[in-house]
């Protein structure tokens, strides 16, 4: 949905950069490679400090290569296969790193099981969510509908955990996680449910 509203202005914002990025030769790969190991790296270095605003904040300084990679792709005519699986795939480590890294603080020095527990919960559901669409795409269905999508799940967690990191009250980070996991739920229930109708559609005689 964030994904669909949000898109067009985020390309025309990043679309400067990507060019310049081009220019000096760094390729759309490199941008995901590198944009991956910032994310990770900066939720596996500083979230289980108990860092989470700064954490948030070098996440937050990353996250957007994903954007940025496709721009150049596009602008280079190259988006293809090898670059749409490199992508989708890395995404997986970054949203992963993230979401451990999460449950390791609260785990740990947070001392707040049920967050870490709510961060488990995202982490699975969302990996869920991603290959519930990935599996649709090898069979030829689409399966690009659902509340929580990548951009959703992504802002949510970012803008909560980073105000926890600031003060707020770590039950809001608790609530939001466990809504979260439960639009999760929702949104693999709708991939499933576009892919049944499409795949009675397809074996319905004509
Ligand atoms: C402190 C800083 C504050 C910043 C505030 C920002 C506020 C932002 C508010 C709302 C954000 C809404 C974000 C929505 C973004 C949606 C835009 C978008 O385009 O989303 C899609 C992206 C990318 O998806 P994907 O990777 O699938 O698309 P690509 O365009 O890359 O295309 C893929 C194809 O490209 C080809 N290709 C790719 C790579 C490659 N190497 N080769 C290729 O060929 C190939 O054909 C591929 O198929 O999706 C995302 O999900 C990114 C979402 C990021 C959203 C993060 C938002 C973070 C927001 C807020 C965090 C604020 C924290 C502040 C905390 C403060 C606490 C006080
Ligand atoms: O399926 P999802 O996780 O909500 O959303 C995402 C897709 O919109 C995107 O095209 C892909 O590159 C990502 O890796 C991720 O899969
Ligand atoms: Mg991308
Ligand atoms: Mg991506």
């Amino acid at each position: 949905m964030l994904n669909r509203y949000a898109r067009g202005f985020f390309t025309r914002l990043f679309t400067p950069l990507a060019r310049l990025l081009l220019r000096w030769g760094v390729t759309p790969d490199a941008v995901t490679i590198a944009g991956t190991i910032g994310v990770a790296g900066g939720a596996l270095v500083f979230y289980p400090l108990g860092q989470l605003f700064w954490g948030t904040v070098v996440i937050t300084l990353f996250v957007f290569s994903d954007v940025i990679d496709g721009i150049m792709a596009r602008l280079k005519g190259h988006g293809g296969s090898w670059g749409s699986f490199l992508d989708s795939t890395l995404d997986r480590i970054a949203d992963g790193a993230l979401f451990a890294a999460v449950a390791i603080w609260f785990f740990t020095g947070g001392q707040n099981p049920a967050i870490a527990i709510a961060a488990l919960a995202c982490l699975v559901l969302g990996m869920l969510v991603s290959y519930a669409r990935a599996k649709a795409e090898s069979l030829g269905f689409t399966a690009d509908v659902g509340v929580a999508e990548r951009a959703e799940r992504l802002v949510s967690v970012l803008v909560v955990t980073g105000l926890t990191g600031l003060g707020l009250p770590e039950v809001v980070l608790f609530a939001v996680l466990v809504i979260l996991a439960l639009a999760s739920l929702v949104t693999v229930y709708q991939r499933v449910r576009a892919v049944r109708r499409q795949s009675l559609e397809a074996a319905s005689p004509s």
